[in-house]
């Protein structure tokens, strides 16, 4: 698809994404726009054949977030980025990741496929659907996307290369603060009803805990293992009953693997505190599954395209899989603190309307994030981290 010729950033019309697009409809179609983006930090224009209700998606960075305004500046670097991550992701992951028809970094946007037949997976998890092949997707998608953009399959020519292209540390930066500090401290970004005071306080005078996250914290300020998505949230993910699809990869960055895993499995044990019965089974098996899968799929790449010397050394794989694993334990615990007490809430928990429940989520949001930290060394198994949701 043709690039534009407007050399100068401005926020787009809907009148210029529809010219945008509009090679990409047969002659003389009926397009309209509308601005759908519901995230915190960018525009996302649907244009569509009024016709037959074919769509594409056009989603632009602005200079700062979305969500707080022009205090917030932020870099346009971060479409390219996401344009690029898309692309390296979809080499791998195939079928699990939008299709991208045209970027333009000048003007910070990205023109890709659009999912509008899918849902966004938290609100359908929301409503009550079980989605039976998400987790087998995503256990593929983020063994795929990682083993094959680590070390494991690269030259190391080759994927330092590609950690130099997707450096991002503005992006990086907010889940620095987000996710990894602010929520520990008695800082200003932090936003929490008045009943959970004392449990945040405990947070912030647990010592143990804070020594833990900042540990957790150093990993994915130091650990370029793989091209990550980095912010894997049930947010980020479109999916129906067969099909799934990681959008949103903004915050991609060359970081440690557990940190995808561990964001999903946080976004999906966060539901399953909702839920009760057979709704929370489901998501038990959700998580069991990813984490299954993944391990399945990681350890049969290593083995089929594996380039490390040491690939048939016995244990190593094991040993590898291992960290893997106690980091995606403490990542799900920092992801699921700071979506309970930090800046940006999830609707799974804020959209719980009677408050007495609303707060017990809560509560029970901010032990299994705390368990999950102090004791990633101690689980033995995902089946561990799925008895916290069935212990509630
Ligand atoms: N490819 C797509 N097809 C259809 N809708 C999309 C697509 N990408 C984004 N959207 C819509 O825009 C919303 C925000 O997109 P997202 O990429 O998450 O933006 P942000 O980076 O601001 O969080 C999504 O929740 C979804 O409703
Ligand atoms: C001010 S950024 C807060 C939060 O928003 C991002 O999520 P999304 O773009 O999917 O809405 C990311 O999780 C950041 O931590």
């Amino acid at each position: 698809m043709a690039t534009t010729a407007i050399t100068t950033y401005h926020a787009l019309t809907e009148a210029e994404a529809i010219a945008l697009a509009a090679e990409l409809f047969p002659e003389g179609a009926r397009l309209e726009c509308r601005e759908i983006g519901d995230g915190n930090l960018n525009y996302v224009f649907r244009v569509s054949d009024q016709e037959s209700g074919k769509g594409v998606i056009i989603k632009q960075a602005l200079p700062y977030a979305k969500v707080v305004g022009e205090s917030w500046p932020l870099t346009l670097k971060r479409a390219a980025i996401e344009a690029a991550a898309l692309r390296k992701h979809g080499e791998f992951a195939t079928g699990l990741v939008p299709e991208v028809y045209g970027t333009d970094e000048k003007l910070a946007y990205t023109v890709m496929e659009d999912l509008s037949h899918l849902t966004i997976a938290r609100e359908g998890l929301i409503q009550g659907k079980s989605y039976p092949k998400l987790s087998t997707h995503i256990g593929e998608y983020l063994a795929q996307t990682l083993f094959h953009t680590s070390d494991f399959a690269l030259h190391p020519f080759e994927k330092k290369k590609l950690a130099a292209e997707f450096s991002n540390p503005e992006l990086c930066k907010i889940t620095e603060d987000l996710v990894f500090t602010d929520p520990f401290f008695d800082y200003d970004t932090n936003d929490f009803e008045p009943e959970l005071r004392q449990a945040v306080e405990a947070v912030w005078r647990n010592d143990a805990l804070k020594l833990e996250v900042a540990k957790l914290k150093r990993s994915f300020l130091t650990e370029a293992e793989a091209l990550l998505h980095g912010d894997l949230h049930t947010g980020s993910i479109f999916a129906d009953d067969n099909e799934t699809k990681v959008i949103d990869p903004e915050f991609a960055f060359y970081g440690p693997i557990g940190f995808d895993v561990g964001l999903f499995l946080a976004n999906l044990l966060v539901q399953g505190i909702t839920r009760d019965g057979e709704g929370r089974d489901t998501i038990v098996k959700h998580v069991e599954n990813t984490w299954n899968v993944f391990e399945t799929r990681f350890s049969e790449l290593w083995k089929s395209e594996g380039i490390e010397d040491f690939r048939g050394v016995q244990g190593y794989r094991e040993s590898v899989l291992e960290k893997i694993f106690r980091d995606a334990l403490g990542f799900a615990g920092c992801e699921l603190i700071r979506r309970t007490i930090g800046l940006a809430h999830v609707k799974d928990l804020d959209g719980i309307e009677d408050a007495e429940r609303r707060i017990h989520s809560k509560k029970q949001a901010l032990h299994i994030g705390e368990t999950l930290i102090i004791k990633r060394g101690e689980l033995a198994s995902i089946n561990d981290v799925t008895a916290l949701l069935e212990e509630l």
